[in-house]
């Protein structure tokens, strides 16, 4: 049945990561994926209009240095003929151009900087929106558990994507213009090389182009073969890195249970084990990087001689000067600098890639179990026709397709209270989830008022860190109702001890009892009047009396909520009018109380 309705999260997983062997239109592709919609969106004039100062101060960057180049001509052969004055003017040359350098340099980095600040603002609450957007996160553990780390994915990997788009993209574009730039000067310096053979003799035309290409080109090539591993192993990296700041971020979460377990051992073994991945992994990353700094560190170290060595016959045959000499030597430079910037930037491209494809992954994974819940979800919410919540045909069932509980039918009305009963693990609590429309394996349908507000409430309440106030009006805004209305909700709930610190900042969850806990979740109750409200043992940790203080409340307070109680106690009989009881095998009846 599940797999028909494709509701089940083995449909899922992960995204597969080819690294560079994943092809480069569908990089290319990708690329475009998270790229366009910024350029073309409500930002999208500022964006253009910053870019394209961005490549103006580029371009501007190429014509200074191809000015710089002119001058190690002038410079050095004032030297070289003792020309004082020559000298000295080219000084005062000097002087301007590294003036204007300078202004350039420190504009392009801050105007990029700006862009890439603003596209990751951009990008930042678009992946927060889809990722909160009909509780995609909740499904997404439910049906994709392939996604790792979606919070490393949104505040790590938008910072890298956007750092390096702008980075390497800008940075390509100028490799591209000072190649053309100085591949013309290296020409115009050059001339021909001859070389005899016997009789006859071979002519080079424009030699030192050639050599700078074929240094430059031979060096990519070695660089892309010995770094291609990268790819994966910066991805691997990143994943573990996060996996074991998790599992940190787990014991802070969870201290005072693990302190009463004393389960600091196998926490200990946990992180041990987590952090041998880390380890493991950057051991690997450490070695591809060794052999690479090896060949990258040699590739620089011979190319500062080898222009000098490759012009040298050209200037001991008097064919060109001292300065000629550093001009090509300087333009040798430039050439090889943009061919082999690719060299320069591979682990940066690696990583780039590594992360481009996590984030297509997320996005795009966000998107199919979005679709699968809205289309292909076996239980469907709809909107009922009059004042009744409505289960008809309802199968619940477990991720992987077994039935939990036998087809359900069921009609609540306005004021009706009804008590959820069964053994530990019968589905109570999933048929909850169900109503909630949290949960997506099964069949049926489900029809709920509309326009009317509905309220879960599970055992233990999530508390927001921040103030008392939020905490108990989440996830309503503090300004949105009155603090004697919340002070008189405190009362009836019993918490007037907390009443004067509602300003106080904590993270309540790990101040309040889990009895306290369960009374703010009651003053919020209190506080939102929902029409249909959902407890799921949510008087689990209150003593009798209290927990029947609380119920008449509610009837004396809310008199046309429905309730929909689960629990184990006998006392909350008294509390409804019907019973739901499910047994071990998911058979059902339903009784009046
Ligand atoms: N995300 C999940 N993936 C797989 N199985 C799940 C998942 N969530 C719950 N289950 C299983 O579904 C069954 C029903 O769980 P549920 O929490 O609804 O039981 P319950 O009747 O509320 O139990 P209790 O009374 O102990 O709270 C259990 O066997 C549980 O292990």
């Amino acid at each position: 049945m599940w797999k028909t309705l494709g509701c089940t999260n083995q449909d899922f997983d992960g995204e597969r990561i080819d690294g560079m062997g994943k092809g480069h239109s569908s990089f290319c592709r990708d690329i475009w994926q998270l790229t366009k919609e910024y350029w073309w969106s409500e930002e999208k004039w500022q964006a253009r209009g910053l870019l394209a100062v961005n490549l103006a101060l580029t371009l501007g960057h190429v014509y200074i240095l191809v000015l710089i180049n002119e001058w190690y001509n002038t410079f050095y052969n004032a030297l070289q003929n003792y020309d004082k004055d020559a000298f000295w003017q080219a000084l005062g040359e000097f002087c301007l151009l590294a003036a204007i350098y300078i202004i350039i340099a420190v504009y392009e980095l801050y105007l990029q900087q700006m862009l890439e600040i603003r596209w990751r603002r951009w990008l930042t609450y678009r992946y927060l929106d889809n990722w909160l957007y009909k509780r995609t996160y909740y499904i997404m553990q439910l049906l994709d558990p392939g996604t790792d780390n979606p919070d490393q994915r949104i505040s790590e990997d938008l910072r890298l994507f956007t750092a390096y788009t702008l980075r390497l993209s800008l940075g390509l574009l100028k490799a591209v213009v000072t190649l053309v730039s100085f591949v013309a000067i290296l020409w115009r310096l050059s001339g021909p090389l001859h070389i005899p053979f016997g009789a006859w003799q071979l002519t080079i035309p424009g030699y030192l182009v050639w050599a700078a290409l074929a240094y430059a080109i031979i060096g990519t090539w070695l660089t892309v073969k010995i770094g291609r591993p990268l790819v994966n192993l910066n991805f691997d990296q990143q994943r573990f890195e996060a996996d074991f700041r998790f599992s940190l971020v787990r014991l802070r979460e969870h201290g005072e249970s693990i302190a009463f377990y004393g389960g600091e051992r196998q926490e200990q073994a946990n992180f041990v084990q987590r952090f041998r991945h880390v380890f493991a992994n950057f051991w690997q990353l450490m070695q591809r990087q060794k052999q690479l700094t090896w060949f990258t560190s040699g590739y620089f170290q011979l190319a500062i001689i080898f222009p000098i060595l490759v012009a040298s016959p050209r200037y001991f045959a008097g064919q060109i000067q001292l300065g000629g000499l550093m001009q090509i030597s300087s333009a040798f430079g430039r050439v090889q600098d943009s061919l082999s910037w690719i060299i320069d930037r591979f682990s940066q491209l690696a990583e780039w890639q590594a992360v481009v494809n996590r984030l297509v992954g997320f996005i795009n994974n966000m998107e199919r179990v979005r679709h699968i819940c809205l289309n292909e979800a076996g239980v469907r919410i709809r909107p009922s026709e009059g004042a009744t919540f409505t289960a008809v045909g309802l199968n619940v069932c477990l991720p992987d397709g077994r039935q939990l509980i036998q087809p359900l039918a069921l009609e609540l009305r306005r004021g009706d209270s009804l008590l959820v009963v069964g053994p530990s693990g019968c589905g109570k609590s999933t048929l909850l989830r169900t109503f909630a429309g949290l949960w997506p394996f099964g069949q049926g349908e489900i029809r709920i008022p509309q326009g009317q507000r509905v309220l879960f409430v599970p055992q233990k309440s999530y508390l927001p860190i921040g103030t008392l106030r939020e905490a108990l009006l989440y996830p309503k805004s503090p300004g949105s109702v009155s603090d004697a209305a919340i002070r008189e909700a405190m009362d009836l709930c019993r918490l007037e001890g907390f009443k004067d610190q509602l300003d106080r900042v904590e993270d309540w969850s790990h101040i309040l009892s889990l009895g306290e806990q369960q009374r703010v979740a009651f003053v919020r109750v209190l506080l939102q009047k929902p029409d249909w409200l959902f407890l799921d043992e949510a008087t689990s940790a209150l003593d009798e009396p209290t927990e029947r203080a609380l119920y008449k409340l509610l009837r004396e307070r809310l008199p046309q909520t429905t309730i929909v109680s689960v629990g184990h106690r006998n006392t909350l009989s008294s509390h409804h009018r019907k019973k739901l009881a499910i047994d071990d095998s998911g058979n059902w009846s339903i009784l009046n109380l």
